[in-house]
């Protein structure tokens, strides 16, 4: 089944982040409100900085009942929770220290081994019991898009992009942007959505953003292609600079 498609293109970066606060906001209220829980897949690099800030302030940060949430991470970066790229200390810094979620709803991925397999191995089991609990589905992925395609740590081309259909977390090796190596959520696992939202911003973005709505092409060179969650809905958030149509 084709996953419904919405497209909203923004004037600037501004109205665009405020915008998908709304959409955020307004996705986690309605699965709180009609399940008592919600779960979310996280994303990194601009997001943590453009978008966390303004979930954690009025008026979105109160549309949201907090307690309800657990917080899974789309993908991360593999260096330790304390490194300046790490994304759940981003995360932390401009959204989870500054809202009403408990340590126990949060689940980083575990940088902490030594062995990045073992640790998609453990992250495989927290994301597959947490999904059992929330009804088998994420109720908001948020994801961004490097202009080179990638979403999460899915780069084209890369093994990660034709996991098996029961594999949930994978390692990513010499990812093309760093750190280098990396763990991730599979297609798969970001297909059990109930609403996937991607948030784009700027005009190094437009061509990535122009093969990403295309209908043609291989979708092993543009990733988010291959998201399509059969039960959910999709929506891409734009700027205006990264709206190929201008
Ligand atoms: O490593 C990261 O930062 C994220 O995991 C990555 O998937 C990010 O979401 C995209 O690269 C888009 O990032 P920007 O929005 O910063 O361009």
């Amino acid at each position: 089944m084709t996953p419904q498609r919405t497209i909203e293109v923004y004037d600037n970066a501004d109205e665009l982040y405020r915008a998908a606060a709304a959409l955020v906001a307004a996705q986690l209220a309605a699965a709180l409100n009609e399940r008592g829980r919600a779960l979310v897949a996280l994303s990194g690099g601009s997001l943590t900085t453009r978008l966390y800030p303004l979930l954690a302030n009025p008026p979105w940060r109160d549309q949201i009942d907090w307690g309800g949430l657990s917080v899974l991470f789309a993908d991360e970066r593999y260096v330790p929770f304390d490194d300046a790229e790490n994304t759940y200390r981003a995360t932390r810094q401009t959204l989870l220290d500054h809202v009403p979620v408990q340590a126990d709803q949060v689940f980083p991925a575990p940088t902490y081994y030594r062995d990045p397999e073992q640790a998609a191995a453990i992250y495989q089991q927290q994301a597959a019991a947490l999904l059992a609990v929330h009804g088998g589905a994420f109720d908001v992925v948020l994801l961004g898009m490097g202009p080179d395609g990638h979403t999460a740590s899915l780069f084209p081309r890369y093994p990660a992009l034709t996991a098996p259909a029961d594999r949930l977390v994978v390692v990513v090796r010499d990812a093309p942007k760093p750190p280098p190596l990396r763990l991730s959520l599979t297609p798969a696992a970001l297909n059990a959505a109930r609403a996937v939202i991607f948030v784009v911003s700027g005009a190094d973005k437009a061509a990535a953003v122009a093969a990403a709505l295309a209908e043609t092409g291989d979708p092993l060179d543009q990733p988010t292609r291959l998201i399509q969650p059969a039960e959910g809905k999709i929506y891409w958030l734009l700027d205006r600079a990264a709206n190929p149509q201008g």
